[in-house]
């Protein structure tokens, strides 16, 4: 029987200390040179399920030389308080990121306020025209999640050219990045989704199968190919018999072991690699927003000396 540190098990906390690292190099030449990066998280109402990643995000940002704010807005404010308060926050030289958590009320239209921040300041990459660069293969500002989850794949070694590829579940945050990321890597893709006849049917051909639906255990061993690589995203919340919680994934992690090569544990995997790409996110930013500063100031500096120069 595997133990908890079985080779097996493809853990988070490397990849997300390897990411960090550089995040925390160059936040500190970024505050030296007077631009110190700061993330703000918006939570509207009292959701659960983001509470812990919010607390991983302040805690990492922290230790990484990245302030974060988190701002709170109560469940009945209204679209246009919202979209007002982000515009505010867009216009404020001294954030550098913003990230809507999900999910917010029903009367809030998510689009829409994903769409209010600045693409400058996306740091989740879920602007429209964020979405859009991942299709032009341009994608060092994909949404973090979906980063997270192939950053996990390559931890593997496995070559992603050619590599059989099955996705289940095809959220605009998840599933769908995930698919264009690996298209730009060369891996071959199938996108699974609640009117696919037969998931299991696809996910046994998988040499990679990524699982992000959010029902405990979906994925069980006779669903998984004989060496596959397992990346589980879910994130749910389940009654444990002392009557308190704990974290479970979408896969039957218990049995797939046995089946998979690699299979990334919940809690332990793809979520702290989740927030360290948010705050890597974060500094590419705050390096663009410096580009266009520097682009903006330097010419019209230039041509002034110039203009007195000729005058
Ligand atoms: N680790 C991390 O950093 C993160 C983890 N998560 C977790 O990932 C999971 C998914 O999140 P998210 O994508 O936002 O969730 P959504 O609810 O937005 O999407 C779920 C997807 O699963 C599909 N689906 C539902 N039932 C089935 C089924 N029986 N078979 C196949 N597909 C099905 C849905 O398809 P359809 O639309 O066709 O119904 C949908 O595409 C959750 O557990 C969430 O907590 C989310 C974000 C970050
Ligand atoms: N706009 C938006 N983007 C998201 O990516 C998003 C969201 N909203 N809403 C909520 C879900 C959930 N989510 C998590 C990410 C990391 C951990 C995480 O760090 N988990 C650790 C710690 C667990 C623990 O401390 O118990 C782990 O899995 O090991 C958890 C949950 C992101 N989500």
């Amino acid at each position: 029987m595997p133990t908890a540190d079985d080779h097996r098990y493809l853990k988070g906390a490397p990849v997300a200390a390897r990411i960090l690292a550089e995040v925390r190099a160059e936040a500190e030449r970024a505050t030296a040179e007077g631009f110190r990066p700061k993330l703000v998280s918006i939570t509207v109402g009292d959701v659960a399920a983001v509470d812990v990643y919010v607390r991983n995000q302040r805690s990492k940002a922290e230790a990484a030389g990245i302030d974060f704010e988190e701002r709170r807005f109560p469940a009945e404010i209204s679209a246009d308080e919202l979209e007002a308060a982000i515009h505010g926050m867009n216009a404020d030289p001294r954030i550098t990121g913003i990230i809507i958590q999900r999910p917010v009320p029903a009367h809030i239209p998510i689009k829409a306020i994903q769409a209010a921040v600045h693409p400058l300041k996306d740091v989740e990459g879920m602007h429209p025209a964020s979405i859009g660069n991942i299709v032009y293969n341009e994608l060092d500002l994909a949404p973090c999640t979906a980063a997270a989850s192939v950053e996990m794949l390559k931890a593997t070694g496995l070559e992603l050219k050619g590599l059989e590829v099955v996705i289940v579940g095809h959220s605009e945050i998840v599933g769908k990045p995930i698919a264009f990321l690996l298209m730009s890597e060369g891996a071959t893709v199938t996108v699974c989704h609640h009117m696919t006849r037969s998931v299991a049917a696809h996910a046994r051909r998988a040499d990679a199968l990524f699982v992000a639906v959010g029902r405990p255990r979906l994925i069980k061993a006779d669903m998984v190919k004989p060496g596959a690589a397992v990346i589980d995203i879910g994130i749910n919340s389940e009654a444990t018999a002392d009557g308190g919680t704990r974290i479970v994934g979408d896969v039957d992690t218990e049995s797939v072991r046995e089946v998979a090569s690699w299979i990334t544990p919940v809690p332990g995997g793809v979520g702290p690699v989740t927030v360290a790409i948010l705050l890597r996110n974060t500094m590419v930013a705050l390096q663009r927003q410096r580009a266009l500063y520097r682009s903006t100031y330097q010419a019209d500096a230039n041509s002034s000396v110039r203009r007195l120069r000729a005058g």
